[in-house]
This record gives C-alpha cells, sequence and structure tokens, in this order.
C-alpha cells in the first residue's frame, strides 16, 4: 500500500485572494491516474488556509473551514467516481476522535481508494489545525505504506535545482533552503512543514516530494519509479 498527499498548492489556486478555487483539470488528470492500493490525503488550499486566516478557531472559524475542507473533498471524492474509482471520504474531525486504522487497511484491501484531508481536529478539549501532511505521516507510523508520495506544484528547489536526494550529508542546508509558502494563504508551514514530516516518515520508507503537474507523475510515483525529490529511509 502506498500513501498519496495531492496538496493543496496542487489542486487549489491557493495565490493570495484566491479563496475557494478548485483546479478541476488537474484534480480530473489526477484522478484518472490513480491506480492499485493507494490512500488519497489531499491538502485544502484556497478551501482552508484563507478561512483560518480571516476567522482564526473562533466558533465561526472551525465551522466556515471544516465546512469548506468538506466542499473540496466531496469534488475530489466525485471526480475519482467520474474516473470509475471508488472513493470513501473519510473526514479527520470525526476519524481521529476515536481513530481506526484497521478500517482502512480493510478498505484499501477491498478496493477502496479512502481519501482523507487536512482538517480542523479536536484534541484535549480544544480545536486545532492539522494539516494533510501531519495526516499522512500519522497514517504512515500506524500502517506501514511501502512508500509516500507528497505531490504538490513543486520538488524540493535549491538554488533552481530539483534536489534529487536528501541525505545526510545536505539535510541541514535543503531545510534552510525551504520556508512557509511565499506569496500564498498558508497556516501550517509550507515546503518547511512538508519536509520536516517526510523527514520523520523517513524513518519508516521512501518519500518523494513532486510536482504533480508533471506528465503522469502520480502514476509514476504509483508504480514505483523516482519522482522529484526523493528523501530516502535512514532518517
Ligand atoms: N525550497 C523550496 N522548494 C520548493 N518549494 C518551496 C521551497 N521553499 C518554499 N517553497 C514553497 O512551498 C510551496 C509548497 O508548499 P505548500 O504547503 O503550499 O504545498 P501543498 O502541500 O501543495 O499545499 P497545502 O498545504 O495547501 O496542501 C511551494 O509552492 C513554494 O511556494
Ligand atoms: C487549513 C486547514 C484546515 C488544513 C490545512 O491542511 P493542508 O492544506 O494540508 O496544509
Amino acid at each position: 500500500m502506498r500513501i498519496l498527499k495531492i496538496g493543496g498548492a496542487l489542486i487549489t489556486d491557493k495565490s493570495d485572494g484566491a479563496f475557494e478555487v478548485a483546479r478541476l483539470d488537474v484534480i480530473e488528470s489526477i484522478s484518472r491516474q490513480l491506480d492499485g492500493e493507494v490512500i488519497l490525503v489531499h491538502g485544502v488550499g484556497s478551501f482552508g488556509h484563507p478561512h483560518v486566516k480571516m476567522y482564526g478557531l473562533s466558533r465561526e472559524g472551525v465551522a466556515k473551514t471544516h465546512h469548506a475542507c468538506l466542499k473540496l473533498n466531496s469534488i475530489v471524492c466525485e471526480s475519482l467516481i467520474r474516473a470509475g474509482k471508488h472513493p470513501l471520504p473519510v473526514h479527520p474531525l470525526e476519524f481521529f476522535s476515536s481513530p481506526d486504522f484497521d478500517f482502512l487497511r480493510s478498505a484499501v484491501e477491498e478496493g477502496f481508494i479512502p481519501v482523507m484531508h487536512g482538517d480542523i481536529v479536536y484534541e484535549a478539549g480544544r480545536f486545532r489545525v492539522m494539516s494533510g501532511d501531519e495526516v499522512v505521516r500519522i497514517l504512515a507510523e500506524k500502517l506501514r505504506p511501502e512508500a509516500v508520495g507528497f505531490a504538490s506544484d513543486t520538488a524540493v528547489v535549491v538554488d533552481g535545482e530539483v534536489v534529487e536526494l536528501v541525505h545526510s550529508g545536505n539535510v541541514d542546508s535543503v531545510l534552510e533552503a525551504t520556508s512557509p509558502a511565499s506569496g500564498k494563504a498558508d497556516v501550517t508551514g509550507g515546503m518547511r512543514g512538508k519536509l520536516e514530516e517526510a523527514l520523520r516518515i523517513a524513518r519508516i520508507c521512501d518519500v518523494y516530494i513532486f510536482s504533480g503537474y508533471e506528465k503522469d507523475a502520480i502514476r509514476r510515483f504509483l508504480s514505483g519509479e523516482h519522482v522529484g525529490t526523493k528523501v530516502a529511509k535512514v532518517f
């Protein structure tokens, strides 16, 4: 089984000022490429970050943000159904109040694609934002997948070049060159947060951070090819 996150920077317009703008053509292309045993997690882009920025975690913020996450989840699931796939939406707000990881594993084995996402969750008596990247890391720790992929709008880039491999010799300088997304509404750490989660997941399996815009990149990741930046299983 593989775990794939499709980032909000890929499936939505999350440039500053954009509000609930899905990239339907990209979502359709991803839906056609999905195959095999996979759990899909999507980011929420302009269906989540601007809401949290505007309303915080007030009652209004929690309600509007979670509702917008559900709207994007529905768009993704509808697209998967159009492509002949069998998505099962699983919302972190409910799932993590009483997690059942065996259910996810069984669903995958029976030919479903569980579709989770970045969300608001309720923990220890308070609401907080849980990014899709964090959802992926928690799932990886529990389900021990073969590989994890983060498809965003880019691989990890340093000095204008894609970093092919993150290893013990370059990890510090690569981390230093990553930052929260610039020119975008983002409340979950951008590429820096993603790389930090990837380094934790690399204790379990190989991780790839790549551009989902590249032709067939999703299909290639799912069939075991090296795509974009590899964070090798050693950390
Ligand atoms: N060194 C870097 N290499 C590549 N991208 C970088 C780097 N530093 C910062 N970034 C920014 O990080 C962004 C990707 O992170 P972002 O969190 O927006 O991705 P995402 O997971 O697709 O989105 P979401 O969090 O909405 O799901 C890039 O679009 C870029 O603006
Ligand atoms: C902003 C919210 C609610 C979740 C963010 O998840 P991400 O898009 O994966 O970073």
